[in-house]
Parts: C-alpha cells; structure tokens; sequence
C-alpha cells in the first residue's frame, strides 16, 4: 500500500472550530496527547453511556435451515423473525453461507487502511452531502456530539443489474496504486452481503405471510450504502459515543461485529447489549422498511458505545431500494384485517436519504421529521 504522504499531526481540536474545518481526528495523537477527549466528543448527561447494561435476548435464526424448506424449520424461523421483527426489529442469522475466511479477510485490510496515515485516508475523503467515502470525527458535518469513530461507506448494486461503479473501482479512483486487494475483498464482501440480504427478504416476506418474493423483487436492483466502522480507543468512554442513539434510516443492516462488543439496543425502556457472535450476523430492520410493513416491523434506536482498552471493528451492509422506487407498504398490510390506516407517506429512498445527508442527523424521530418535512415541501 503506497504511504507516500507525510504523516500531518492534526490541528488541536479548540471551541472555535468552524463548521468548515476539516481538521483530521486521529484518535492515537488525541489519545497520546491528552487525558480529556476535546469537548465536541463529550455527549450530554441524558444520552452517556450507562454502565449497568444487560444483554437482550435476540432470537438466533437458522438461515440455511429456512432455506432447506424442511416445514418445520421454515416456520420456526418466520416465527422467531416474526416476533422479533414486531418487537424491536433485531435477530441474529446463522448458517449464513458467508465465507469465513473472507471475514478475516475484510478485517486484516480493514487495519491497514484505519492505521494509514490520516492524509493517506483523505484521499476518500467524503464529500458534504454524499454517503460514500472517508469520515473521521465528523467535525465538518457536526458541531457537537461527535462519535468516536471513523468511518470508510462504499456505495453498492449488484452489478448484473445496473453497471454502476463497483466498489473496487471507487477504491482504485480514490486510493490509486496499491490497493487492488483492498479493492477486491470489499467487493466480495458487498456481494456476499447482497446475496445474504435477499435471502433474509424472502424470510420477511414469508413472515409477513406474503409471497417468498414479494420483498426479494422489490430489492433485486437495490442502491445500497456499505460501511466499515472504526472506533479507536477512547480515554474517556464514559463521556462519549462511538454511534449516537438512532434507528437506521435504511430498510435492513447486517451488521458484523469483532470480538470487542459494544453495540446496545434500546429494548423495554432501557439499553441492552448485543454481545458478539463471530459466527453470526446481526440484522436489523430499518425505518425504510418499517414503512414497507405499514409500521408492522419495527426500526430500533440502537447505539455503539466505545471503551480504553480495545478498538472495535465492525461492518455494516445497509440494503436500500433503488433511489427512485415508491416505497409504499402493499395492500395486504394496509387493508384486509388491518386499520387501513397508512403509517407513513409514500416516498423515494433516494429522498430520504438527501434528507439525512443534507438535511437531518438521522437520529430516534427521522422518519417522522422527513414525513414533515415532505408535506412542508409539498405545501409550497
Ligand atoms: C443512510 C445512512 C446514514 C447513516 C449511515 C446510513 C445508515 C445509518 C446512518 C447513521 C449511522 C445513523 C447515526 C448518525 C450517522 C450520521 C452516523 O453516526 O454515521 C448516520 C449515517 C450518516 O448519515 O452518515
Ligand atoms: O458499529 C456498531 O456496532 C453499530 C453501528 C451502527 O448502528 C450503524 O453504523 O448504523
Ligand atoms: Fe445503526
């Protein structure tokens, strides 16, 4: 891998810092220089970190014994997915069929790239308003409450449905000679997830009691957001957050996490942890699909807490529609025994993701402010 930059020693993070300052958030040069982490990182009391957190019980869904079509296990898993999916929108997936040396794989490039010199990292570096590229600190993006990570998003469709750029040629774009392997993993590590992601769809839809495709179709030719999430050491990991409290904005995360945990789940009026499973992905619904089930499935505020001793490492593959799909629930879950009641407007993902982008940091209330805001827009 080419390090031909000279290592900068980032400017000390001050109160004044303008929205427009990109200063480089190294957390190792934080970490060495300073015993207090810089105030923009420190969240407010009602949202820190507690310290007496249980772990949830996630039901543990066998995928390939879904797949087998044994009567049995297919309808243990839609009932396991079922109750989950209608109570917090968080279950576990096993026998996933994803190539665990492809895991180990994606996690040795993932320190190569993290531990590169930070001008080596800006060479991704995101741009404002788009979801793709390299985040650190997020200072230019927020000005306060900051989490205590770094991040590396590819955008992602299979590519036998539309040609878009892979994600192996983002890379060589953005990060030039020497990163072909790096390149290549991420690229069949999205591929992988793309393949595990519509299986897990004709699994909702079978829950729902819809047909084994319904959802499968609806996401065939998805526009999808792939994440490597790095969270450093943090001296004081009591004032900060690695993610901030938020539901996911997107229809479905499968999310893989190390052995360092971290990731909690707000279940029953309080935090709990999803402790980590290496054989296991962890799968959420999110606020798109939420309103794809007229509010039936749920889209859960969820967390990532950091700690001093370890860094974490985690991967997250957000499975969106293709931007100009209607997202709108179908009639067997808007009539029929149900209200009739519709949940939420019909939109495009490609609107709503402009408006976590550009517009509002997707936190607890994002689909709702979007629904206000889409009738704000339509009233002028
Ligand atoms: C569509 C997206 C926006 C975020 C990445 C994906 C799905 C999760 C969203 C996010 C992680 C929710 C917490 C706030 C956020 C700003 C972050 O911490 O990264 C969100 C992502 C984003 O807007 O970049
Ligand atoms: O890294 C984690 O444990 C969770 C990250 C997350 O929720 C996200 O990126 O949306
Ligand atoms: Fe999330």
């Amino acid at each position: 891998m080419a390090m031909e930059c000279i290592a900068t020693v980032p400017r000390r993070f001050s109160e004044n810092k303008t929205k427009e300052d990109s200063s480089i958030f190294d957390a190792k040069l934080l970490n060495q220089h300073s015993n207090h982490i810089p105030q923009q990182f420190v969240w407010p009391d009602h949202e820190k970190p507690s310290t007496d957190v249980q772990p949830l019980q996630v039901p543990l869904i066998d995928l390939a014994g879904f797949l087998s079509g044994d009567s049995f296990l297919v309808s243990e898993a839609t009932r396991l997915v079922s109750e989950a999916a209608t109570k917090h929108g968080f279950f576990l997936v096993t026998n996933h069929g994803v190539d665990e040396s492809l895991l180990s794989r994606a996690y040795l490039h993932m320190d190569s790239f993290f531990k590169a010199p930070a001008c080596e990292k800006q060479k991704a570096q995101r741009k404002w308003g788009e979801s793709s590229g390299y985040a650190s600190s997020f200072v230019g993006r927020f000005s306060s409450k900051l989490p205590w990570k770094e991040t590396l998003s590819f955008k992602f469709s299979p590519e036998e449905k539309i040609h878009t750029e892979t994600v192996k040629e983002y890379v060589s774009k953005k990060m030039g000679d020497g990163y072909e392997d790096f390149g290549k993993v991420y690229q069949e590590y999205a591929e992988a997830m793309n393949t595990l992601s519509l299986k897990i769809m004709e699994l909702l839809g079978m829950s729902l009691g819809l047909e084994r495709r319904y959802f499968r179709e609806f996401f065939e030719e998805n526009e999808s957001i792939f994440r490597l999430n790095y969270y450093p050491q943090c001296k004081q990991p009591e004032l900060a957050l690695g993610t901030g409290p938020h539901c996911d904005p997107t229809s479905l995360t499968i999310l893989h996490q190390d052995q360092v945990g971290g990731l909690q789940v707000f279940v029953d009026n309080k935090w709990q942890s999803i402790p980590p499973n290496p054989h296991s992905f962890v799968v959420n619904i999110g606020d798109t699909f939420m309103a794809l089930t007229n509010g039936r499935y749920k889209s859960c505020l969820h967390r990532a807490v950091v700690n001093s001793e370890r860094e974490r490492k985690t991967f997250a593959f957000f499975l969106c529609p293709k931007g100009e799909k209607v997202v709108k629930p179908p009639e067997e879950l808007v009539g029929g025994v149900m209200s009739g009641q519709r949940e939420y407007p019909d939109f495009t993902w490609s609107m709503f993701l402009e408006f976590t982008q550009k517009h509002y940091r997707a936190d607890m209330n994002t689909l709702e402010e979007f629904s206000i805001w889409l009738k704000n827009r339509k009233s002028f």
